[in-house]
């Protein structure tokens, strides 16, 4: 669904971006004049030490929340500018997410899940969401599970599930937040496997938080935020 690029463009483009929350007494200084290029098909890893700001700029990129100053273009489009519709639209059609805690809705099945996010548009999308669903389920292995509420699947199943509900609009982008982080050791190492079969099959790009440095040494890049006044940041080959 993603729109057509030019060669010479980055697909994620952050310029002199910053962000500060409204505190009660004053204002805190997030990311300040943070800049960076993502090209398409890139695996880019953000590290940094805990309240430095990598969760604000995943919700940057997708739309989630705005910059105070800077731009952030994506995929042609003026992300830093999104509001309300065109915001849901942008993700619908170029984002997909992998949340460190799942976030999959307790009353539905698996396959309601991964089926959710395009239920309103089902009857435009031109394929059958039901069908494509299956088979994203059987994709990453829980082909016997379809019919399973949240609670009755493991934490490495439900981040599956959640996997499977991120790929579900074909995004050109993975953004994921510590996507291992509440598994242990051996599913996390499974479902990071599965993510980056994923990207590479179909050439998306993946944006991923960690605090894990064997998982950002498996990155293209790294991307380190510092919790500081300044704010320094440091992009590593
Ligand atoms: N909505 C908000 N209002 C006020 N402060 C916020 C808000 N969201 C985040 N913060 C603060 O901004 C800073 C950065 O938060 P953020 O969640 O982006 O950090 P992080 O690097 O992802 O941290 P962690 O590794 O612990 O998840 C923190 O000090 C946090 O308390």
């Amino acid at each position: 669904m993603g729109t057509q690029l030019t060669q010479e463009q980055a697909l994620v483009q952050v310029k002199e971006v910053m962000k500060s929350y409204a505190l009660p007494n004053g204002s805190l200084p997030v990311l300040q004049t943070l800049s960076f290029e993502v090209q398409a098909g890139e695996f880019m890893a953000i590290t940094g030490p805990s309240g430095c700001g990598k969760t604000t700029l995943l919700a940057l990129l997708g739309a989630l929340d705005q910059p105070d100053q800077g731009e952030i273009w994506i995929a042609n489009q003026a992300v830093h500018t999104l509001k309300a519709v065109r915001a849901a639209d942008y993700r619908r059609q170029t984002i997909g997410f992998v949340f460190q805690l799942f976030y999959l809705l307790p009353t539905l099945t698996a396959l309601e899940n991964v089926m959710a996010p395009l239920m309103p548009y089902r009857r435009q999308l031109g394929f059958d969401l039901k069908q494509r669903a299956q088979e994203l389920l059987e994709q990453v292995g829980l082909a016997t599970r379809m019919g399973h509420t949240p609670a009755r699947l493991s934490g490495g199943e439900q981040q599956r599930v959640a996997i499977a509900r991120a790929l579900i609009n074909r995004p050109p982008i993975l953004l994921a937040d510590e996507p291992t982080g509440n598994l242990d050791p051996a599913t996390g190492s499974e479902i990071l496997e599965l993510l980056r079969a994923q990207q590479r099959q179909e050439k998306q790009t993946l944006i991923m938080i960690t605090h894990d440095p064997n998982i950002a040494a498996l990155a293209d890049r790294t991307l380190s935020l510092a919790r500081s006044t300044s704010h320094e940041q440091a992009i590593t080959g």
